[in-house]
């Protein structure tokens, strides 16, 4: 279990670090627009999960959706609180 600040945290480390096998360094690799298309695709999965599927299904497509806001952020290099502001 983690919150989203944890999450980031965690992703920022492996950024840093690179290491191998790490689908946050395979994502920042992969660039802006590849994570862009990867946030619209997650996004339709939450809605369908929401009309058609289970909580849990629901909640583990939100949390891939989750994970790809953050890369975004990371690939442009903002922070959690940058958000926080406009919540
Ligand atoms: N929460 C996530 C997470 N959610 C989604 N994903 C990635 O998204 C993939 C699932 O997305 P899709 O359904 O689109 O599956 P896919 O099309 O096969 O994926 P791709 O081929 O496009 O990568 C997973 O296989 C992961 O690569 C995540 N990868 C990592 N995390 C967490 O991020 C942290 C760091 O992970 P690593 O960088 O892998 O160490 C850990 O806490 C992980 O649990």
């Amino acid at each position: 279990m983690k919150t989203f600040d944890e999450l980031f945290a965690e992703l920022q480390e492996r950024a840093r670090a690179r290491p191998a096998g790490s689908s946050t360094v395979a994502a920042l690799d992969a660039g802006v627009h590849a994570q862009g298309k990867k946030v619209l695709e997650e996004a339709g999965e939450v809605w369908i999960a929401a009309e058609h599927e289970s909580d849990e299904q629901l909640a583990e497509e939100i949390s891939q959706l989750l994970f790809r806001v953050q890369v975004i952020m990371l690939e442009r290099g903002l922070s959690p609180q940058d958000v926080y502001r406009y919540l």
